[in-house]
């Protein structure tokens, strides 16, 4: 090869050569290039094209766009599809549409589609090992010893928490009402305060003390830069959609060091406290994870969730509750406890001030639920609160804050009825806040109506078209805390407050498009009068 290319070069002028060399290289990027881009096309799949989709990607990236905008245009440009091929960067991927179809890839056919992601590499990220990027078999034995912690028993243990915390709100709130009898506030940072004591507190036992001294809450500053769009996650987006392995080959993450390092740290030292206090009977996740490290867990199997799809596959045997396992299953409670609570509750609080006639409908049901149950509304109470249920379904049908669902296709399928194969290795992306907001599926998709989630009505949504918490196996663990958070805050402020607007209240909220959940961008200014 050397001696045909120093033949060639004989025959040519230098110049003439490097020429060739670009023109040759230019060629094969070409081939290269459109084949990746003719994917879908070349499959007859309706697609949007990879130049629109990278153009997509890209306004996020400048901050222009929230990701949930860029899904729904894809979906609305896909219409009349059950499913259509998009790209991420120039990997091809698969958005689907129809909630039948939905429903069989994320449950009936779990096998093919149990991962979000391809396998991490834990020595480039060292918090990767948790829930939400474990994949297969370390993935279900993780999850399968993790569930209990979520069990009725546990959580009846964890409402107590909540409660505490909220009655640090109300003290807090009496205060600042103390003089004049009602306070304008930032209702997204007062819940988000409350939200990190709750998940500090649930998380790892530890009092982050957000309420009282917000100032000086350094979890909550970590919290913030984690989630935080800076130039590292930018690069790290922009590698990934070159080569879904090139961050990590180059050893990027896509936030600070100091982060990480500060969560290692602080699970590390309240791993160290912990285990010299002696066996707890405190069961916050990171006592039940370092009880289920050292083999004496006494967590028992929650009842209320199906394992039946976890147990048929082979549940990872030898030691995985390694420290950095820890660390990253209990960190990923942090974040996915913090911003999705705080910001639901921010649009459900944000509602009831719009629509003063639901909000005195939530007290009084509050009131008489009170009254039944002499004067504190305790954990079983909470599923009596019918109208309060729906008022919140439907906050989480209007802003579906976790709104982008993932899979990964683990192993070639063949789409029922079709001669389309999804090849191993395509990434498979559903749109709750597209799905959520499709006038097909719930009429009017702009207006706040807690009566679709009535009685008489809830039957009515299709199967697969709300989906505020994924569906399958891997749907979300902690869904029924999250309501439950949810709800304890909604109670406290609707019971001891009326919501109204201030002259700082906006009338329309617009998202943050920095924000990789749905997250109002900067403040939410309510006026909170005391009630007699
Ligand atoms: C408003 C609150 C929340 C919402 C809307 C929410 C939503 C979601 C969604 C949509 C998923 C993905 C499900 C899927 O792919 O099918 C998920 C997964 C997950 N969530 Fe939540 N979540 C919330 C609160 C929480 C809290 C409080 C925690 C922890 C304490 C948590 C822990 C997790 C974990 C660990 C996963 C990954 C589960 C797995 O892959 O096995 N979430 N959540």
């Amino acid at each position: 090869m050397g001696n045909l290319v120093e033949l060639l070069s004989s025959f040519v002028s230098p110049s003439l050569n490097s020429v060739l060399i670009v023109a040759s290289v230019g060629l094969l990027a070409w081939y290269y290039l459109e084949d990746k881009v003719a994917y879908w096309s070349k499959r007859g799949v309706p697609n949007v094209p990879a130049s629109k989709c990278i153009a997509q990607t890209l306004t996020f990236l400048a901050g222009r766009k929230t990701m949930n905008e860029i899904f729904k245009e894809q979906y609305q440009l896909l219409e009349g599809q059950k499913y259509g091929g998009t790209f991420q960067g120039l990997y091809p991927s698969i958005l689907v549409r129809d909630p039948a179809m939905i429903k069989e890839w994320l449950v009936k056919s779990f096998s093919s589609f149990h991962d979000r992601a391809p396998e991490p590499d834990e020595n480039v990220d060292k918090l990767a090992g948790n829930l939400f990027q474990l994949t297969g078999d370390r993935w279900r034995t993780v999850r399968h010893k993790m569930s209990p912690a979520f069990s009725s028993a546990k959580l009846k243990i964890m409402y107590e928490t909540l409660k505490d915390c909220a009655e640090e709100c109300n003290a807090h709130l009496e205060a600042r009402c103390a003089s004049k009898g009602e306070t304008e506030i930032d209702i997204k940072d007062f819940v988000s305060n409350y939200t990190m004591d709750v998940i500090g507190a649930c998380a790892m036992g530890i009092k982050c003390n957000a309420v009282r001294d917000p100032e000086n809450c350094e979890m909550k500053k970590v919290v913030k830069e984690m989630f935080a769009v800076g130039w590292r996650s930018i690069l790290f987006q922009l590698l990934e959609m070159i080569h879904p392995k090139l961050p990590e080959l180059l050893r990027i993450v896509p936030r600070q060091p100091a982060v990480e390092q500060f969560l290692m740290t602080i699970t590390k030292n309240a791993m160290e406290m912990k285990t010299k206090a002696g066996q707890s009977t405190r069961k916050d996740f990171l006592q039940i994870l370092m009880n289920i490290s050292s083999s004496e867990s006494d967590v028992t199997r929650d009842s209320n969730e199906d394992l039946s799809v976890l147990e048929g596959g082979v549940v990872h045997e030898g030691p995985i509750f390694t420290e950095n396992i820890i660390a990253g299953v209990v960190t990923s409670f942090l974040f996915a406890g913090l911003e999705p609570v705080s910001a639901i509750t921010t649009f459900c609080l944000y509602e009831l001030v719009r629509h003063p006639e639901m909000q005195e409908r939530l007290f009084q049901e509050i009131q008489s639920a009170r009254k039944e149950s002499c004067g504190e509304i305790k954990y079983e109470d909470l599923k009596k609160l019918r109208y309060l249920d729906q008022v919140v379904n439907e906050t989480f049908r209007k802003y579906p804050v976790a709104s982008i669902l993932a899979r990964n296709c683990t192993e070639n399928v063949q789409i029922s009825g079709e001669s389309v194969v999804v090849e191993k290795g395509v990434k498979v992306f559903i749109s709750t806040y597209a799905l959520h907001r499709d006038p097909t599926f719930f009429p009017d998709p702009d207006k706040f109506d807690p009566e679709r989630f009535s009685e008489e009505n809830v039957d009515k949504i299709i199967p697969g078209s709300y989906l505020p918490f994924g569906d399958g196996p891997r749907f979300c663990i902690a869904q029924r805390l999250a309501l439950m958070d949810v709800k304890t805050m909604v109670i406290t402020l609707v019971s001891g407050y009326t919501l109204h607007t201030c002259s700082k209240t906006v009338d329309h909220i617009e998202m943050d498009p920095k924000a990789f959940t749905l997250n109002p961008k900067g403040s939410v200014w309510l006026r909170l009068k005391k009630r007699i």
